[in-house]
């Protein structure tokens, strides 16, 4: 099929639907979508847990601070709900299991207060990165050449406060901190609202989930678009000629004036660009890696925990379940718990052996012992367990994003520097909450913004 547009947009997760959205409102009329799966939302996902009840596969929380995707969410007529936190959270490790309540895990002492000269160092360093140019800081080169992982292991005392902030960036970057740049580390504290905020529920960026399940936000842009958007299009070329570009996908060759893509620098590695990319991009893509986080839920017919007064919140260092959270649908008519697993990428900060990662069954077992041990004997019989991958994903690499050392100050702004008539989303090229729904959203306005410009 040979068509002309304005403006290609490629990949119709959260960026690229709001790039193509607000490209309409500000008067572009002819954009097209092109969407390589056979679904929008990308690595928003809803799975269907029972009539009318979904559970979220992939993003799903938004906390204060998130103006971008919290204005979305609203101006798209859909509605956000507390995560629920009522009660007593467990706190288990090394076979202790402690029960507290509120936002301060009950760390020994010595643990707290290594916590606290960690979190205050971390975020003094971080108030000296430029959120939109981490690579301009002062002491760029020293810590884009080390990792987040390294700097914690020369700088805790306690293994204890360590362990705890292994476990809680592991899941946020969904890969081991000493995967992970320490520049970026701070970059990330520095623009996505400080630590507390990053790891909090309650006034944090876990604060709040969309009724109805994340994957809305793209469904309604979708419908909205309508014919815009072509499902089953992967993208395989992108050729800049003089007076514009054609896109060519399994579906559709476009001619067009301008393009954005809008997918994890990773993910556009598999498009071919002619002329190519100049090296700085072509290399950054190559070096990127998303993180290889999944989800793990397990269903109950109802949240038995909250009748016991637990808030379904937990942090382990159980073989399954470092993180836990209830994940039940607002009414709370089914109970639903959550906790992230890695994949052998994850390192040693939180470790998965392979007999579980490889071995569903052993999963599930050990997943609903974990549970067990944490909420009582009724976690043990659940009525559905499921699991989300992300790394078995045909088009989307893996979950969130890491950056490894020496790619912020290596190749800088190369995520989103226009490459001619190709302009950059995702939430990769994000300056604030890289990384989360709020920078997929800021990225496509931008990109449209830039689109509207060369227009
Ligand atoms: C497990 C998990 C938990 C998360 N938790 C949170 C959270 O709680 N809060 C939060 O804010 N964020 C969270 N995130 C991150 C959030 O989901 C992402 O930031 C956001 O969805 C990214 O949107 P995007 O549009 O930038 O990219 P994507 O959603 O990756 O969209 C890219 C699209 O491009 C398509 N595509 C790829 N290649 C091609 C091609 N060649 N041709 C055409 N199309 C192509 C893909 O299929 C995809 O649909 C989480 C993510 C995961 C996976």
């Amino acid at each position: 099929m040979s068509r002309r547009a304005d403006v290609v947009v490629i990949g119709a997760g959260i960026s690229g639907l709001t790039a193509a959205r607000r490209l309409i409102q500000s008067g572009v009329s002819s954009v097209l979508v092109l969407e390589a799966n056979d679904r929008v939302g990308g690595r928003t996902f809803d799975l269907h847990v029972a009539d009318g009840v979904v559970t979220e596969g992939g993003g799903e929380w938004v906390g204060p601070g998130q103006d971008r995707v919290l204005g979305l969410i609203n101006e798209l007529g859909l509605a956000t709900f507390k995560t629920y936190v009522d009660g007593k959270s467990v706190y288990l490790r090394n076979g202790n299991r402690q029960t507290y309540t509120g936002t301060i895990p009950p760390l020994g002492p010595d643990a707290l207060a290594d916590f606290v000269q960690l979190q205050t160092r971390l975020e003094e360093m971080a108030a000296t990165v430029p959120a939109e140019a981490p690579w301009a800081a002062s002491d760029a080169p020293t810590w884009d050449g080390m990792t987040f992982g390294g700097w914690l292991d020369a700088n805790s005392v306690s293994a204890e406060a360590k362990w705890l902030f292994t476990l809680g960036f592991t899941i946020i970057f969904g890969e081991d901190p000493h995967e992970t740049s320490f520049l970026r580390a701070l970059h990330a504290i520095g623009s996505s609202g400080g630590i507390e905020h990053m790891f909090n529920t309650t006034g944090g960026s876990q604060e709040s989930r969309i009724v109805g399940g994340s994957q809305l936000i793209s469904l309604r842009m979708a419908e909205q678009l309508g014919e815009r958007v072509m499902l089953g299009s992967p993208v395989t070329e992108i050729s800049q000629e003089s007076g514009g570009v054609t896109v060519k996908s399994a579906r559709a060759k476009v001619r067009c004036r301008q393009v954005i893509v809008a997918m994890a620098p990773a993910d556009a590695e598999r498009i071919r660009f002619t002329p190519g990319l100049p090296v700085r991009r072509a290399a950054l893509q190559r070096k990127w890696r998303n993180g290889t986080e999944n989800k793990l839920f397990a269903v109950y017919d109802k949240p038995f925990w909250r009748d016991e007064g637990f808030s379904g919140q937990a942090l382990t260092d159980l073989p399954t379940t470092p993180y836990v959270s209830d994940n039940s649908p607002p009414d709370g008519s089914i109970g639903i718990l959550v906790t992230f697993m890695g994949t052998a990428g994850s390192g040693d900060g939180l470790k998965w052996s392979d007999a579980l990662l490889d071995d569903p069954a052993a999963r599930r077992a050990a997943f609903l012992d974990d549970l067990t041990k944490l909420f009582g004997p009724k976690a043990a019989n659940p009525a559905h367990y499921l699991e989300k991958s992300w790394v078995d994903e045909p088009w989307i690499q893996g979950c969130v994003s890491t950056r490894a050392p020496g790619t912020l100050t290596r190749y800088t702004n190369a995520a989103r520097e226009p490459v001619g008539r190709i302009h950059w989303a995702g939430t990769e090229t994000g300056i604030y909450y890289e990384g989360y729904m709020e920078a997929a959203v800021s990225a496509g306005e931008r990109a449209a913004n830039e689109v509207s410009d060369a227009l």
